[in-house]
């Protein structure tokens, strides 16, 4: 585990000298591992530059994932490759993506379960995946399926945002028995995406979704769901809220899926709506940066040293130094927010938009794992004298998941190729000596 432990103030990184409690500690050497567990639609993505004529022409819809069927799939390729378009073709998958980054960031591992082909082929995009994914990610307990695992054509416009087709192979045919009981009990999140529930009828992806859930309540592991797209959302979006009543502790969204659950368009006012039903929320909000909105205990709330910023919620960020707590775990619970800009104010120029938010939930994870790994070898921790969900405040947990939404907007795949820099280079020589 990397660890968000000694930070300078300007900037997050995960610092390799660990933290001196950690350090001093006796079981250090033979600390107990922490890792997070994922369930995903396992899918490459075949990304290609295209116009607005060609998105209307397949009726897709700018900036969402759709599902098509085989021909329309078929004729959508046939196009793409006529005409010179495919760029790249990388792993993908929201939770893939996520767990990926995790696994780079931490340099720690995580599990991912799903279907896999068990006639693979070099080159073909079975193949690609598991090329793809950090060796930090474990793959054993993925499920042997006959078909192919499935395809997401990834389309760029002009100004760089992304719209999604996806040919799902037999993805969603992951079986609740092959979810194991033991990993979900260890792991400190189990992550989701509403795209599981978007099946054929019959398909096993639900209730495999469902089966780990029961775990992970069984064994009070925090369920963190990211919303995916704002059209699942839609077919039913008090179900979705229920859902995030009953189940799920962090959860995950850019301002349009949050306006589609909430029915509020400004992004602080709907985290804090979701506030009502679960623990922590991160809500992306593209150019206008992210928000953070959680839990503390009133007695343990801290005082920003940034300035108070102005919103739907009059100076809400005051109390953005608090790390997050579960609502359960508060006498008086207090709710905090916190908001910041995009990086540098973003790139120069944007490569795609594509899994910008994965990279903030894998920063947020990390985090969180971090915590518990903390908690478990060092637990006389000052740091643990309350039950925290994060190890950083929500002001430094945005940092960092800032940052690292910066680094995947500034390259073409959703995947990190390697950590954050140890030291930023937008940052003066004399800095890094104080
Ligand atoms: N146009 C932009 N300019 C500057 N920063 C941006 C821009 N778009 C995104 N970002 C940064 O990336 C973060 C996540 O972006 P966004 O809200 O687009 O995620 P998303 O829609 O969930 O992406 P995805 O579903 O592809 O993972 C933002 O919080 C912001 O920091
Ligand atoms: O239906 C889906 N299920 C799972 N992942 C998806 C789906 N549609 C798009 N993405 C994934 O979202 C990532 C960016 O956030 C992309 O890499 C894409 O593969």
């Amino acid at each position: 585990m990397k660890f968000p432990g000694k930070r300078k103030s300007k900037h997050y990184f995960p610092v390799s000298a660990r933290d001196p409690l950690l350090v001093a500690s006796p079981v250090a050497s033979e600390s107990i591992e922490s890792y997070i567990v994922g369930i995903d639609q396992i899918l490459v993505d075949i990304e290609a530059q295209v116009d607005d004529e060609l998105l209307e022409r397949y009726k897709l819809s700018r900036g969402q994932s759709l599902v098509v069927d085989d021909d329309r799939a078929e004729a959508l390729y046939e196009e793409l490759k006529a005409n010179d378009l495919i760029s790249h073709q990388f792993a993908g998958g929201t939770i893939g993506n996520t767990l990926h980054n995790y696994s780079v960031l931490a340099d720690d591992s995580s599990i991912l379960l799903g279907v896999m082909s068990s006639n693979i082929r070099i080159g073909s995009y079975a193949y690609r995946y598991l090329c793809n994914t950090s060796s930090r990610t474990n793959l054993n307990y993925l499920q042997a399926v006959d078909g192919p695992i499935g395809r997401c054509f990834t389309l760029i416009g002009d100004n760089g945002e992304r719209t999604f087709a996806i040919s799902p192979g037999d993805m969603n045919q992951l079986r609740p028995e092959s979810i194991p009981e033991s990993v979900i009990a260890g792991a400190s999140a189990l992550v989701i995406t509403s795209y599981l529930v978007r099946c054929k009828p019959g398909e096993p992806m639900p209730q495999a979704a469902m089966q780990a859930v029961n775990w992970a309540h069984k064994y009070q592991v925090p369920v963190v769901l990211t919303l995916g797209t704002k059209f699942v959302i839609a077919d039913d979006p008090q179900w979705w809220r229920d859902f995030l009543r009953e189940h799920v502790s962090v959860v995950a969204m850019n301002e349009e899926e949050a306006q589609t659950l909430t029915g509020l368009g400004d992004p602080l006012a709907a985290a804090d709506k979701v506030l009502d039903w679960v623990d922590l929320v991160l809500c992306t909000a593209g150019p206008s940066g992210l928000y953070m909105a959680g839990y503390t205990e009133e007695t343990y709330k801290r005082q920003t040293r940034h300035p108070l910023l102005p919103g739907v919620i009059p100076e809400f960020n005051r109390y953005e130094f608090s790390r997050a707590m579960l609502r359960e775990h508060c006498q008086n619970p207090l709710r905090v927010y916190s908001h910041i800009a995009p990086y540098m104010g973003g790139p120069e120029k944007i490569m795609n938009t594509n899994g910008a938010g994965d990279g903030a939930l894998s920063a947020l994870l990390h985090d969180i794992t971090a915590n518990s790994y903390h908690r478990i070898n060092v637990p006389n921790s000052s740091k643990h004298q309350r039950p925290c969900l994060t190890y950083s405040s929500l002001a430094q947990v945005c940092k960092y998941a800032n940052r690292v939404s910066y680094q995947v907007l500034n390259q073409h795949s959703p995947r990190l190729t390697r950590g954050l820099p140890e030291r930023e280079d937008s940052l003066e020589e004399a800095y890094w000596e104080r």
